[in-house]
């Protein structure tokens, strides 16, 4: 089968470990809740390509592992990448604490223009909420941040965290502002399969 498309982004999962990521990437790629998602080790990888603003745009993702002992393996992966999704899960305050943590890592490892869109999990579990949507978007605008409250459980937000994320690079692209060449393409791929 032959693939096309206009641009190419490199997207990374990151978050602490249990917040959601692979089960949000699953959701994303497979429109279903992963049911028996364990910890990711190192890095998963999926695609999917889709149309954004009239492009056609294949998200490349790289699902990265929350728990501390794969972070040098992790951190090798963030190069090249034009967005990422930043999760916590909101029934966790430990990782919406370590939020700056990845933050950190994301905008020194991948690029400081890097379009990151916060992403509050779990937002079907409300009786066990420890993060308000208050706090957090707070946070998202002292940080620069795009945020969503999502659920890979129910879908909800799921497909527009993925979507709003590419369709601020490709307006940051098509404005001029964003000009690093190693993070997108203008190509016509050729995918086997
Ligand atoms: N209720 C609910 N549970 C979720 C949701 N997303 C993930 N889970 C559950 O949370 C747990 C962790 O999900 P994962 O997707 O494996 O978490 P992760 O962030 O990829 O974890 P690491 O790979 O260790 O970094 C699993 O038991 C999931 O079933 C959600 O939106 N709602």
């Amino acid at each position: 089968m032959t693939e096309t498309y206009d641009f190419l982004f490199k997207f990374l999962v990151i978050g602490s470990a249990g917040s959601g990521k692979s089960c949000l990437l699953h959701q994303f790629i497979e429109n279903k809740f992963k049911q028996d998602s364990s910890h990711t080790i190192g890095v998963e990888f999926g695609s999917r390509v889709v149309m954004v603003a009239g492009k056609t745009v294949k998200l490349q993702i790289w699902d990265t592992a929350g728990q501390e002992r794969f972070r040098s393996v992790t951190r090798s992966y963030y190069r090249g990448a034009a967005g990422a999704l930043l999760v916590y899960d909101i029934t966790s305050r430990e990782t919406y604490n370590a939020l700056t943590n990845w933050l950190t890592d994301a905008r020194t490892l991948a690029s400081p223009n890097i379009v990151i869109i916060l992403c509050g999990n779990k937002k079907d579990l409300e009786a066990d909420r420890e993060v308000t949507f208050l706090e957090a978007s707070r946070f998202a605008q002292e940080n620069e941040l795009m945020f969503l409250e999502t659920s890979a459980l129910t879908g909800e937000n799921v497909e527009e965290a993925f979507l709003k994320c590419a369709r601020t690079i490709l307006n940051k692209i098509e404005s001029g502002n964003f000009t690093e060449q190693c993070v997108y393409y203008r190509c016509a791929g050729i995918h086997m399969t």
